[in-house]
């Protein structure tokens, strides 16, 4: 794998790709600065070399051409404070003045580009966009896991105009590093823990699955439209009625391969979508009308707890209700302690993908007790259901 150790950035000039994409308040503060914390290493690596940094990202889905709320100015103070260096700000990132600001960088100075979609030339994967891009440094690292499912102008099209020249960080060398160990060398009992609101999101990397896991445990929403499927009666929580006979298919398929498809036996019901509902715990498909579904019981809690207990490798994708709501935090958050527990007692390799699971650690502290947590969301499932990533591609082209 080309990574920038393989590099002396003495004097050059890196153009760095980065994912700061990162949610912001109603104040512009950063409400998760995790992307932004694991793009150091690589920015310290070159500073430290005697290099300079042009840094590139995305914020949010701008659709109008240039808006101040999707500016990365917002972000431009706490990004000194992390690097401890006044980092200079373009406020566009083609142009003259970008040029400028680019040539005239000194090594161990770091600039920050706007926002890239900005011109949706970006998104369109546009090569003259790209190519104006390139100009601005010698040498290109893409950093940007989270985008890394993206084809677009800065992930993946400028790689063309730097041949000999491209090389992963270490945040995009280190992410495939753990989802390789996941999928190709992973230690049984392997377990997979999938939850989260959609089956529709999830179906592709469940089938994977089936084909190099030993348990999958399925929880969060996604469990209400398999319980529908087996006949049982869930009232008003979420369901994808078009997804049931797959959800069936999937229960068959898990049998035929031998591996443990295990459900929610009882969940937490609530008379509305709302922290001070009123809520009671009854066996899964047993959900009155008018109730609705939004965590798992303390049943399956524990036979979840079993399983993961006894895993050496395990993958976690998606909470087990409505986390983000204290009244439905608990499955969410027994199960992330579960996790934690095999890990620093069983010597279980955990690693946690997507934003929301990424977040639900976060909020219980648990993030340095696991593993590893991934920076991707879609990027991570597009990477485990074995798709090349555009951005990884680029560069081992
Ligand atoms: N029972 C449920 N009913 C409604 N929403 C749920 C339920 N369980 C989980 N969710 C929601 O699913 C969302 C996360 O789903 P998803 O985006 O698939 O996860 P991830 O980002 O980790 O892949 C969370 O906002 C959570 O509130
Ligand atoms: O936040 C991101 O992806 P994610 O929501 O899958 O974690 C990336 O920055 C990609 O953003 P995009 O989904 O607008 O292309």
């Amino acid at each position: 794998m080309k990574t920038i150790d393989q590099l002396n950035f003495k004097d050059k000039k890196a153009l760095i790709r980065v994912d700061f994409n990162v949610p912001l308040d109603a104040d512009f503060k950063i409400t998760d600065d995790k992307r932004m914390r694991a793009a150091l290493p690589t920015i310290k690596k070159i500073l430290k070399d005697g290099g300079s940094v042009i840094l590139m990202s995305h914020l949010g889905r701008p659709k109008d051409g240039p808006t101040d709320k999707y500016s990365l100015k917002h972000i431009l103070g706490d990004l000194s404070k992390m690097l401890n260096l006044d980092v200079k700000f373009a406020d566009d990132c083609i142009g003259d003045s970008a040029v400028n600001q680019a040539s005239n960088l000194a090594p161990g100075e770091v600039l920050l580009l706007e926002n890239l979609r900005f011109y949706k030339e970006e998104e369109k994967g546009d090569v003259a966009f790209a190519e104006k891009l390139s100009k601005l440094g010698d040498v290109y690292v893409n950093d940007a896991f989270g985008t890394a499912h993206r084809a677009h102008a800065s992930t993946s099209v400028i790689a063309q105009f730097f041949p000999n020249n491209k090389y992963f960080g270490y945040l995009m060398a280190g992410e495939i590093a753990n989802a390789e160990k996941i999928l190709n060398h992973a230690e049984r009992p392997f377990t997979a823990i999938m939850g989260g609101a959609k089956v529709s999101d999830k179906i592709l990397l469940i089938e994977k699955l089936l084909d190099k896991v030993d348990n999958i445990i399925i929880g969060g929403g996604m469990a209400y439209t398999f319980a529908k499927a087996q006949g049982g009666e869930i009232g008003t929580s979420l369901l994808e009625a078009d997804k049931q006979a797959l959800s069936l298919e999937l229960i068959a398929k898990a049998k035929a391969k031998g591996v443990k498809l295990i459900l929610p036996v009882d969940t937490v019901i609530a008379d509305k979508f709302a922290n001070d509902a009123n809520k009671k715990d009854v066996d899964s498909g047993h959900i009155p009308a008018d109730w609705m579904g939004l965590d798992i019981g303390p049943k399956s809690i524990a036979l979840f707890q079993e399983v993961i207990k006894n895993s050496k490798t395990l993958l976690w994708n998606g909470p087990m209700g409505v986390f983000e709501m204290e009244s439905f935090e608990i499955g969410t958050k027994a199960i992330a302690k579960a996790v934690v527990v095999a890990t620093l007692d069983n010597g279980a390799f955990s690693l946690i993908g997507g934003g929301d699971s990424a977040a639900a650690i976060a909020k219980f502290g648990y993030e340095d007790e696991v593993s590893y947590v991934s920076t991707g969301g879609g990027a991570l499932l597009e990477y485990m259901e074995g798709k090349e990533l555009p951005g990884v591609k680029a560069i081992n082209d």
